[in-house]
């Protein structure tokens, strides 16, 4: 069963998430979100709610151990580079994009991978690719990797709902072709 539900740490989300009909829990509980949940609190609610799967999309928090282990292989996130290069902690919005400016990398674009304890060095999941340009400046390449995050996300929650995401047996994540059962990326 889907639920349209968000769990937001911004106001901009929870207010577009509320226009649009969709359920809001507020999470974490802090001094500019007093009403927002305990992880006790968000993980009874989840359950309430039979929540069975949780995507992340510009969470800026660390999602704490207790939810990490309560959703084994379920709980998803959306990074703007090719991790595991310019991940973890520090990494986030266009902090990303200028440390990969900076590097004169040639090839960025969103990774989409599974949550753990730590931030960005779960499972990868997908990717894809975003070439540099030679005068590309933050904005620019945050929009095209944006465009491509949009996708690759779509992408993975179709393989989600079509139960095509599996594991191989050493561990590694892939997503069965929707057209050849035989193929997989
Ligand atoms: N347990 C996990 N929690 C989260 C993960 C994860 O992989 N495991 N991914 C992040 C999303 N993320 C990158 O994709 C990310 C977000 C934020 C940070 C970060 O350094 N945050 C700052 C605080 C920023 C703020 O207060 O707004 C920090 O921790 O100092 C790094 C990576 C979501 N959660
Ligand atoms: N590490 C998490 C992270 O950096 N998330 C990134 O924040 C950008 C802004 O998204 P938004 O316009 O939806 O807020 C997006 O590129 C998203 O990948």
């Amino acid at each position: 069963m889907w639920w349209n539900w968000n769990i937001a740490a911004g106001r901009g989300g929870a207010e577009h998430a509320r226009c649009s009909g969709i359920l809001v829990v507020v999470f974490p509980n802090s001094k500019s979100e007093p009403k927002g949940l305990s992880t006790n609190e968000l993980l009874n609610t989840l359950r309430e709610l039979r929540v069975d799967s949780i995507l992340l999309a510009s969470y800026s928090k660390l999602i704490p151990v207790e939810l990490v282990q309560a959703y084994p292989r379920s709980i998803w996130n959306i990074h703007p580079s090719l991790l595991p290069a310019f991940g973890g902690k520090g990494y986030y919005g266009l902090k990303v994009h200028k440390a990969v400016v900076a590097s004169r990398a040639r090839y960025s674009g969103p990774t989409v991978h599974f949550v753990d304890e730590h931030y960005d060095i779960g499972r990868t999941l997908a990717q894809r690719v975003v070439s540099m340009l030679a005068n590309d400046t933050l904005e620019k390449l945050a929009t095209r990797v944006l465009h491509k995050e949009h996708q690759v996300y779509v992408d993975v929650v179709t393989a989600l709902c079509d139960d095509r995401i599996v594991w191989r047996e050493d561990g590694v994540p892939i997503i069965r072709s929707r057209t050849n059962p035989d193929e997989y990326t």
